[in-house]
C-alpha cells in the first residue's frame, strides 16, 4: 500500500528540481586542488569556483560556503543503503556517515545512553532525535568531506525537523531504495551480522514503523523535489548501476572508473 502511495508522488519530472551543478560546474567537479579556470577571473577565482562547487543549492544554509553536499539515504530496512552506500563512497568520494552505526558504536563505548538505545533497537523503534542528530553532527563535524552520505535517516519527521533545527540546513539530494517486503525480509534474516533486530519479531515491528514514520519523510521531501527513487531489486551491481546513472547526472565524477583507466 505505501509502495503504491509512494510511487504516485514520485511520479514526476526526474530530477526537474534536484540541485544540480551547471554543465560547466559538471565538467569540474571531481576536482579537489585548486585549478585555472578560463572563465573566473582574478587570483581567488579558482577557489572561489572550487567551493561553489561544494557548496549547497538547497538554500537553506544562505550559501554557507563550508556545508558539504549532504544526501540522505533512506529505504526499508534490508533495502540495501549499507551496501550501496559503500559503493558510492568509494566510487564517487564521499563520506559515509550511518545512523545505526553511530548509535551501535555508542552502545559499543559502553555509556548510559548506549543502554536505552540499545533497548530501542531491540524493540525496533526509533532512537529519540537529540541523540541521533548530536551524533549526526558531531560525525560531520568531525570530516572535512565535501560530499556526505547520511544513511538510514531521518527515520521519523521528529528526526528531520531536530536535524534542520540544530544543524540549520537541509539535504540537497534524498536517495530512496525502494524495495518490496518480502525482499527486505530474506535479506534480513540472511544478514548474519549478529544484530539484535535481526530477528523475525523485531523486523515486523520496524517494518511497521518504516511504513508509519519513514515514509512521511519520503512525502515531505519528494513534495520539495529532493526525491530520487531507486528500485532496490535486482542483484548489487544492477542497483549500482542504477545509482552510478544517478550521481552521473548529477555531476559527479567516478573516481574508480578514471582510475581505472588511468586518468
Ligand atoms: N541487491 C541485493 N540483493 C541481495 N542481497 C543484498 C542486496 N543488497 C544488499 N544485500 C544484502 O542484504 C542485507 C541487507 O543489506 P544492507 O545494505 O545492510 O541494507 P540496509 O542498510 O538497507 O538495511 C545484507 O546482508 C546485504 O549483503
Ligand atoms: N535515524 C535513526 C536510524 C536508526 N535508528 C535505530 C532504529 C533502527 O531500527 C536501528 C538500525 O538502524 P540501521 O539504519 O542500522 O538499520 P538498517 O540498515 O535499515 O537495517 O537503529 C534510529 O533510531 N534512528
Ligand atoms: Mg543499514
Amino acid at each position: 500500500m505505501w509502495r503504491r502511495r509512494v510511487g504516485a508522488l514520485l511520479l514526476r519530472p526526474r530530477s526537474s528540481s534536484i540541485p544540480t551543478p551547471s554543465a560547466t560546474h559538471r565538467r569540474r567537479h571531481h576536482l579537489l586542488l585548486p585549478v585555472s579556470v578560463p572563465d573566473e577571473k582574478g587570483p581567488l577565482a579558482s577557489n572561489v569556483l572550487l567551493l561553489r562547487l561544494f557548496t549547497s543549492q538547497a538554500g537553506a544554509d544562505g550559501g554557507n560556503p563550508r556545508k558539504p553536499f549532504i544526501a540522505f539515504v533512506l529505504g526499508g530496512p534490508g533495502s540495501g543503503k549499507g551496501t550501496q552506500c559503500t559503493r558510492i563512497a568509494s566510487d564517487f568520494g564521499f563520506a559515509h556517515l550511518s545512523a545505526g552505526d553511530l548509535l551501535r558504536n555508542e552502545i559499543a563505548s559502553g555509556s548510559e545512553k548506549g543502554e536505552l538505545i540499545l533497548d530501542i533497537i531491540k524493540e525496533g523503534r526509533i532512537v529519540p532525535s537529540e541523540i541521533t542528530v548530536e551524533l549526526i553532527r558531531k560525525a560531520m563535524e568531525s570530516t572535512d568531506a565535501k560530499r556526505v552520505l547520511i544513511d538510514g535517516f531521518p527515520r521519523c519527521e521528529e528526526n528531520r525537523i531536530a536535524f534542520e533545527r540544530i544543524t540549520g540546513t537541509e539535504p540537497d539530494l534524498v536517495i530512496f531504495f525502494d524495495c518490496p517486503e518480502d525482499e527486505m525480509v530474506k535479506r534480513l534474516l540472511g544478514r548474519n551480522q549478529g544484530r539484535v533486530d535481526d530477528n523475525i519479531e523485531t523486523i515486523k515491528k520496524r517494518l511497521k514503523v518504516f511504513e508509519n514514520l519513514n515514509i512521511p519523510v519520503v512525502d515531505y521531501y519528494s513534495s520539495r523535489g529532493k526525491v530520487h527513487k531507486i528500485s532496490a531489486t535486482g542483484t548489487e551491481e544492477e542497483i549500482f548501476g542504477a545509482v552510478r546513472k544517478l550521481f552521473a547526472s548529477l555531476g559527479f565524477e567516478n573516481f574508480v572508473f578514471h582510475k581505472s583507466r588511468g586518468l
